[in-house]
């Protein structure tokens, strides 16, 4: 198995002398390709101050992290805008969709910074629009869609450029349970039969029982996993066994 992502003993310190506080404390985590990801913690675990490591978006105080074998940590500010760019797929809560774009506008905008827009990645938004189902809404507005079409026009947006690895934090937070579960079977069919990465920050058990495997946080640390990988468990079933382990981190 290779891994893409790798962070090997991250600290994060915020503060100092007595008011030193460590929001992460030596964490090792490896992401494989072609794997569905989910970080489970409590609230101010730190799944998004890891997130923002793994993306490059903040900097650990010791530590590095590896994605595609290439170091965020010693990469420039430049160099990590243009990784993040090439590299990176984000998926947020709140799709972060541009208004005033319609949907093929919003998923072509990534190949446009990156100076990619042509002929043949137009045809990969279409495709990819049709491929989430969403074909017919290329010229609709976000105000227009659904909350799930919306989502749909987000997970477009961060394949467009073919990135190595995806990275959710909580996307399906505002979406219903039907929508939820539509837009968590398309993440785990685009790892399963496309080989894609997918890291996803969630506190939501029964969102997390769709990845092949879950590390739990606590306190800054990684103290748990459960691989789900090869499991022939009912979904009700992962989801006593994962909130089994989060509360097990509780007692
Ligand atoms: N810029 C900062 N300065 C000081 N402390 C911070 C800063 N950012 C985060 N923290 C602290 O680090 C800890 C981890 O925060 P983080 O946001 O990563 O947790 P989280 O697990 O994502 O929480 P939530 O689920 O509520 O979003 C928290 O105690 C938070 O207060």
């Amino acid at each position: 198995m290779s891994a893409i992502l790798e962070a090997k003993s991250l600290n994060k310190i915020y503060g100092e002398g007595n008011n030193k506080f460590y929001a992460l404390r030596d964490v090792n985590l490896k992401v494989n390709k072609g794997e569905f990801l989910a970080v489970m913690g409590t609230s101010g675990s730190g799944k998004s101050t890891l997130l923002n490591m793994l993306s490059g978006l903040d900097r650990p105080t010791s530590g590095e992290v590896f994605l595609d074998g290439i170091s965020l940590t010693s990469a420039s500010e430049a160099e990590l805008t243009k990784l993040r760019g090439e590299k990176i797929g984000f998926i947020f809560q709140f799709f972060n969709l541009i208004p005033v774009l319609t949907a093929e506008e919003n998923v072509s905008l990534p190949l446009f910074i990156l100076g990619k827009y042509d002929d043949q990645t137009k045809k990969r938004v279409f495709d990819l629009l049709n491929l989430l189902g969403i074909g017919h809404l290329a010229s609709s507005r976000p105000s227009d869609m659904s909350g799930g079409q919306q989502q749909r026009v987000a997970i477009a947006r961060a394949l467009v450029t073919e990135p190595k690895i995806i990275l959710a934090d909580e996307p399906t937070g505002s979406l219903d349970s039907r929508t939820s579960k539509e837009i968590l079977d398309i993440m785990r069919h685009f790892c399963d039969e496309m080989n894609h990465t997918i890291v996803m920050v969630t506190h939501d058990a029964k969102v997390a029982s769709y990845a092949h495997r879950i590390v739990f946080m606590e306190d800054g640390k990684l103290i748990d996993e459960l691989n789900l990988k090869n499991s022939s468990q009912s979904v009700s079933q992962r989801v006593v066994e994962i909130t089994r382990r989060i509360e097990g981190e509780l007692v």
